[in-house]
């Protein structure tokens, strides 16, 4: 149940079909019920994880692409529960979590296993994991109990809520950065004007997408575009070339998470409509 994403450059997009955008960028089958799938990439070393556990609990387990005993040995992981309720354990601790929830695990620890409450709404555990060089302590936040920007206007459409989690001034990690942003309903748009962060790679998880609907996101280096659509449950990976932002034919939220160079959330390089090609 593990995929690797290798390493892309700008230089392949143009005359990239569809197809070769999707299998490089987007991961469609991230939640598989009954199921752990780790998604290892190249990007900032970041590796994804996708749980969706039904009537028995699922454990987190290490792939032989990380070579470590266990998953956490070397890596962090910001967790967020998309799904239905469920909860977490950690080194024998269970942490209940609300659709919505955010729960911080460091380097080191040992034993980590998702399960749902009632396997007919199973909750659906997406992980962002980065390599770590210490350990910082375990931490669950609420849904909606982390900082608060209110952004956008429901003049341009973009009217939102973002939730940072595992932040400078929230709950500390060695890199990952993490929230969650709700489209308020009428606004449709996310990160426009869009932007990009060379110094970090960040990877969207699109959720309460409803099903007839789907997001347009953009993606690629400002001045050569391309876009693909996506539905619920969907993760796109941006490498710190790309721009990350996207119209849905209905509102819907969705999952960020970066790590990288640094973790200054407003370190990003801003780009003008009008440059975008
Ligand atoms: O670098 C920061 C990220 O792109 C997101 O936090 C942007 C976002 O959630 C939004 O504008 O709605
Ligand atoms: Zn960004």
């Amino acid at each position: 149940m593990t995929a690797v994403y290798g390493p892309t450059s700008p230089e392949q997009i143009p005359g990239v079909t569809q197809q070769q955008l999707r299998d490089r960028y987007l991961v469609e089958d991230l939640f598989i019920p009954g199921a752990v799938r780790t998604i290892v990439t190249h990007y900032d070393r970041v590796v994804a994880v996708g749980a969706m556990p039904t009537d028995a609990p699922l454990a987190l387990e290490a792939v032989p692409e990380i070579r470590s005993e266990q998953f956490l040995d070397h890596r962090e992981i910001g967790i967020v529960n998309i799904g239905g309720a469920g909860a977490v354990r950690a080194d024998g601790e269970r942490h209940v979590m609300a659709n919505g929830a955010c729960l911080y695990l460091g380097r080191g620890v040992k034993d980590v296993s998702f399960e749902s409450d009632d396997a007919a709404t199973p909750a659906r555990f997406y992980g962002f994991s980065a390599p770590a060089h210490a350990t910082c302590p375990t931490a669950l936040v609420e849904p909606g109990q982390g900082t608060v920007r209110e952004l956008g206007d429901p003049l341009t459409s973009n009217r939102r809520t973002i939730n940072q989690y595992i932040h400078e001034d929230g709950v500390r990690s060695c890199q990952v950065v993490m929230g969650v942003t709700q489209l308020h309903a009428g606004s449709m748009w996310n990160t426009m004007p869009a932007h990009t962060h060379d110094r970090r790679t960040e990877f969207y998880v699109y959720f309460d997408v409803p099903e007839e609907a789907r997001v347009v996101h953009l993606m690629g280096e400002p001045s050569e575009t391309r876009h693909m659509l996506v539905g619920d449950g969907g993760l796109v990976l941006s490498p710190s070339w790309s721009i990350h932002s996207g119209v849905g034919t209905s509102n819907y939220s969705f999952v960020w998470a970066m790590a990288g160079e640094n973790q200054a959330f407003d370190d990003m390089d801003g780009v003008a409509i009008a440059d975008m090609r």
